[in-house]
């Protein structure tokens, strides 16, 4: 059984994260500083997860004073700088609180079952059922176009251009960004990954790019922004066309010039970054609607990289469901992969997988959970809504379609230019949650559509279908 120690001086948090662990058969000891933590010997656990900012010293004590032990980083999303800091400090992850449960399991699983040595994970984790040809990193698959994008990912990794991802939600643009990047030379130095649809607008050029101290009320110290901190390395701006405008002006400067500007200075300062970009939405469409900077689009646009949708990758999708049995079953630490019956296997081909991988990935965890032992996985355990959805989910995002021309079934959410698989993705996420939020609960929901309980949440703001309250 492994053992982890929590370092947390928030006592509810403490006990619920404990309670949570053994439910999981972990063995937990607890602390409430680092001090404390270490009148014991830290040394001795398999995995410490602590949180970033305790009485007395920093979590990321935890990583000296245990040398060779995992620690896992708890950080509130305000202090996200801190926790890439955390990381190059030598943490092994970080997770933002508040957790989602089988978010905060699934990382201290992978933590375990990565052991001392994670350098060694991506390619060998990978190859639990593929060989070198059917994957790139972590990304499994081999129809022809996954073999096209991993070819191309060989030829630009190299070179320092810009490059843009484009792909559905869930498709895997954040595992190309690493790939490019360990495909690199850089890959020695870190790869910054920055949702920009998850940062507050008021936030987001502070956290970009830092602030000198007094730049805004609050500002009591100066700091870097992610950008200075993916120095050397790969800066992955994730939903990308969600950045605002001011930030945009300033992002084009850190391509053009290779320099920043803090907020609150006129001094700049050099930086020497790649830059990888992903979206899911048509930046075409945006910027004709005004809501993206030409120049930036044809500087972001030097080289694109598509990433086509689960449902459109044939054999593929069986490939990467057993891959992912064969490892969470090497996480769960059982004797033998489960099966799939074939009437498992011809529901996971017909289905359309509007949450990608991301979403294959929930339905296998759960069929996994829910399989009784020597029996193959059944179709009605992966749990896939029946029937057809609404609004066809169909071409990839890397197509171009004139904005209005989607037929005009249901109205796009959002925005009358963002192109019709947006709208029709979007329109799918509205009547899903508008159908089951009355039956399900919000982990419910979020494992249905395939996504984290935080982006259920920020879709839901950026929708306008807020949570009810007394829910
Ligand atoms: N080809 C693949 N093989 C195995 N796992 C994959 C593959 N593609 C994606 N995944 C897994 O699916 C999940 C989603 O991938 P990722 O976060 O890279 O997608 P994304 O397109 O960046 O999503 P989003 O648009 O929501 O940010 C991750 O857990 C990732 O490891």
């Amino acid at each position: 059984m492994a053992s982890i120690l929590i370092v947390e001086d928030e006592v509810i948090i403490r006990s619920a994260l404990k309670r949570l662990l053994e439910r999981h058969e972990f063995s937990v000891s607890e602390a409430g500083s680092v001090d404390e933590a270490c009148q014991q010997d830290p040394s001795i656990f398999d995995l410490i997860i602590s949180d970033l900012r305790l009485p007395g010293e920093a979590g990321t004590e935890m990583i000296t004073r245990a040398p060779g032990v995992p620690v896992l980083i708890m950080t509130s999303y305000a202090s996200m700088r801190s926790a890439v800091d955390a990381m190059k400090m030598g943490a092994r992850d970080y997770i933002a609180k508040p957790f989602d449960h089988n978010e905060m399991v699934q990382t201290v699983k992978r933590i375990l079952a990565q052991g001392h040595d994670p350098d060694d994970t991506s390619e060998a984790d990978a190859g639990a059922t593929t060989s070198a040809s059917e994957r790139m990193g972590r990304m499994v698959g081999q129809c022809r176009a996954m073999q096209k994008l991993y070819q191309q990912i060989r030829k630009i990794a190299p070179t320092q251009v810009t490059v843009l991802i484009h792909g559905e939600s869930g498709t895997g643009k954040e595992l190309a960004a690493k790939a490019l990047h360990e495909h690199s030379t850089r890959a020695q130095a870190p790869i910054v990954s920055v949702n920009c649809a998850a940062i507050p607008e008021s936030l987001i050029e502070s956290e970009l790019f830092g602030h000198e101290r007094g730049a805004f009320t609050g500002a009591v110290a100066a700091r870097q922004g992610l950008v200075e901190a993916a120095e050397g390395g790969t800066l992955f701006l994730d939903e990308i066309g969600e950045l605002p405008l001011e930030a945009q002006a300033r992002l084009l400067r850190v391509i053009q010039e290779r320099e920043i500007r803090r907020v609150g200075t006129v001094h700049s300062r050099r930086v020497d970054i790649r830059l990888v970009a992903a979206t899911h939405r048509n930046l075409r469409n945006l910027v004709e609607a005004g809501r993206f900077r030409e120049d930036l689009y044809y500087r972001l646009q030097v080289i694109e990289l598509t990433i086509p949708p689960l449902r459109e990758r044939g054999d593929d999708i069986l490939m990467i469901a057993r891959y992912l049995l064969s490892k969470y079953a090497r996480e769960m630490q059982l004797d033998a992969i489960p099966e799939l019956s074939e009437a498992a296997c011809e529901r996971i081909m017909s289905y359309d997988w509007p949450g990608n991988v991301r979403e294959l990935e929930n339905a296998m965890q759960r069929a996994m959970i829910l399989s009784e032992g020597d029996h193959p996985i059944s179709a009605e355990l992966l749990g896939l809504p029946s029937g057809r959805r609404a609004g066809p989910v169909t071409t990839s995002a890397a197509t171009t379609t004139p904005a209005g021309s989607s037929g005009g079934a249901s109205a796009p959410i959002g925005t009358s230019a963002d192109n019709v698989d947006d709208a029709s993705l979007e329109d799918y996420f509205v009547q899903f949650v508008l159908e089951h939020e009355e039956h399900m609960n919000e982990t419910e929901l979020a494992q249905k559509l395939g996504i984290s309980r935080k982006s259920l949440w920020e879709r839901r703001q950026k929708l306008g279908i807020p949570r009810r309250k007394g829910k």
